[in-house]
This record gives C-alpha cells, sequence and structure tokens, in this order.
C-alpha cells in the first residue's frame, strides 16, 4: 500500500549568510516520504528566498497536493513550481530506484571573509584546487586586487567567481584591469558579471575571462546555443525542476561543449547528498558546486560525510498529512 507523508522542517542557518541583500536567518524546507511495497523514497523541497520565484507556502500547497493524490493511488503530473517538481522527482526516482547511490562529495571551496584568512586554507586543499569567490560585494577594484593576489600566490589554484549580476560594464571593466592577463586563464569562469546578457557577452570578448550562465537559465528567453567567451553553466537543480528537467539541460549544455556545474540552493543535507549523487551521475569529473553545508547549525536526516555538524532526526521535523 502507497503512503505518503510531508514534513516542514526549519534549520538555523550561520549569523552571515546574506542572499541578495538580505539576511537569512533560518532556511525553511519540506521533505516529502513516499513509501511503497517496501520500498522509499525522499526529496527535498526548499526554494530559495530571493531565487526561487515560489515561496514555501505555494510549494507547500502543491507538493501537499499531489502527495496525496499519490498515496491514493493517482499519478497527477509533477507541480510546475521548480522546487516542487525536483523534490517529488528525487523522491520517485530514489523509490524507483533509478537515482544511483554514487556521490560525489567534493566541492569547489566557497571562500567567504578576510582574503588574509583563505590563503593558508586554500594552499592547504588536498586534489585539484578550486575554490569559489564571490565578488560584486564590494569595489570591484578590491575584488581584481583580492582575485589577483589569490592567483599571484597559489599557482595551482583555479577560481570559480560569482557576481550575482551585480556590475555595470565599467565596474566589471574596473575589476578586469586589476587581474592580470597571465592569470585569466585561471579563473575557470565567472558567473554572471553584468546586469544584462548582453553586457556580460561582451565582457567575456573584450577581457578574455570565460563566463558562465547561472541566473541567466531561468530567463523566459533563455536558449542554449555556442556563444562566444562562455564556458560554462552553473545547474541548481531546486530552481530548475525535475530532474527530467536537470537531465536535460545537462544534455543541452554538453553538447555545446560546456562545463556543466551542479550547484547548491543551499539545502539541507538531505538535498545536498542527493546533489552530490546527481553530480556523480550526470557530470561526472566536474567539480560541483555544494560548499554550502557550513552556512548551516545542523545537518537533516542524512550525513555529508566528514561534518562535524550534529545530524538532527525525525523529531524536528512537523508532520503536515
Ligand atoms: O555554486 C556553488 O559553488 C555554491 C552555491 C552558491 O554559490 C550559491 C548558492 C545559492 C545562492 C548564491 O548565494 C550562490 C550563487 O549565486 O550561485
Ligand atoms: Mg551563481
Amino acid at each position: 500500500m502507497r503512503q505518503a507523508q510531508v514534513y516542514r522542517w526549519q534549520l538555523p542557518l550561520d549569523a552571515g549568510v546574506v542572499l541578495r541583500d538580505r539576511r537569512l536567518k533560518t532556511r525553511d524546507g519540506l521533505f516529502v516520504h513516499l513509501q511503497d511495497a517496501g520500498c522509499e523514497g525522499w526529496g527535498e523541497i526548499s526554494p530559495l528566498p530571493g531565487f526561487s520565484q515560489e515561496t514555501l507556502d505555494e510549494a507547500q500547497q502543491a507538493v501537499v497536493a499531489w502527495a496525496r493524490a499519490w498515496s491514493e493511488g493517482q499519478l497527477l503530473p509533477l507541480p510546475e513550481l521548480p522546487s516542487a517538481a525536483f523534490g517529488l522527482s528525487c523522491a520517485l526516482a530514489e523509490l524507483q530506484n533509478t537515482l544511483p547511490q554514487a556521490a560525489d562529495y567534493r566541492a569547489a571551496m566557497l571562500c567567504a571573509g578576510d582574503p588574509d584568512d583563505l590563503f593558508a586554507t586554500l594552499a592547504a586543499l588536498p586534489g585539484e584546487k578550486v575554490a569559489k569567490v564571490k565578488v560584486g560585494l564590494y569595489e570591484a577594484v578590491r575584488d581584481g586586487m583580492v582575485v589577483n593576489l589569490l592567483l599571484e600566490s597559489i599557482d595551482d589554484l583555479h577560481l570559480r567567481l560569482d557576481a550575482n549580476r551585480a556590475w555595470t560594464p565599467l565596474k566589471a571593466q574596473q575589476f578586469a584591469k586589476y587581474v592580470n592577463p597571465d592569470y585569466r586563464s585561471r579563473i575557470a569562469f565567472l558567473e554572471e558579471p553584468c546586469k544584462t546578457r548582453e553586457d556580460s557577452l561582451a565582457f567575456a570578448r573584450e577581457t578574455g575571462i570565460t563566463i558562465a550562465w547561472d541566473e541567466s537559465l531561468r530567463d523566459e528567453d533563455f536558449r542554449f546555443e555556442a556563444q562566444e567567451g562562455v564556458g560554462a553553466v552553473v545547474i541548481k537543480p531546486t530552481l530548475t525542476g525535475s530532474l527530467q528537467k536537470v537531465q536535460q539541460q545537462v544534455a543541452a549544455a554538453k553538447a555545446l561543449g560546456l562545463t556543466v556545474v551542479i550547484s547548491s540552493s543551499i539545502e539541507s543535507s538531505l538535498g545536498l547528498t542527493q546533489l552530490a549523487r546527481i553530480a556523480a551521475w550526470l557530470t561526472p569529473g566536474t567539480l560541483p558546486g555544494l560548499d554550502t553545508l557550513h552556512l548551516m547549525k545542523a545537518q537533516l536526516l542524512r550525513r555529508w560525510p566528514d561534518s562535524d555538524l550534529p545530524c538532527l532526526q525525525m523529531d524536528v521535523l512537523e508532520p503536515l498529512l
């Protein structure tokens, strides 16, 4: 007999998590748990404030209705809301054993805070040294100097940068001016430098710095096409939709020869470990962008290997059905 449950949860975040100018104090989300004929599957639905179009309450309504119908034997189409479609499709994939267990728990180190503190940590990174640095939060010139300094001091370091569309063309140029042309090839990519796609493309052409699309993938008029200066796409499944849609986007990007990075939308450890499995499955060989667990004060139900954070269990979940 089929059984479905939807749980709501809330986790405290580290004091310093700022997203699109707003400070996030907690991460709120849902889990769905499906059981059928001795098999089970879990999925996480946690729209990211400032990034997702839908609110958690809207996602909850859609997920509860879908799960109720499913437990009564109906198979409704997945909801349109990306976070809901993603979480439900993961639960179904676990239930049907189509989401492989093997996971890629490596993550490009997310750097924040004082650059002076970063050198030692980065220099000591084992294996492929890839770090992600946010730019566009301070003066573009300061960003340029920090990036230059990091690449200068650690000669096997590659950086992923992310401006979240913060710059005007002028500011982007000010940034680029400070990065020694010899080091630019070690900028693996710079996500979304400018406010518009046209300006970002012009920046890539003019500076030789490879750019990546993240926010643009959610633009109504976005199409996968070869574009000079674009080297990668960053796919955030919680913002994209069902696993099937994620697979389609990965395939379309790969067909253009682009690097595809599966990235976190600050999911709990349960969602994050599923993303590590999706990365191992769909983008083997590319370091995923999943270094966000340390932004939280606890894990939930499933552990991320080597994390020291306490792992909270079922008793903190609020059942909704
Ligand atoms: O992509 C990564 O390496 C980590 C995730 C990450 O950088 C982000 C997750 C969610 C919102 C943003 O703060 C940021 C991004 O814009 O890509
Ligand atoms: Mg980004």
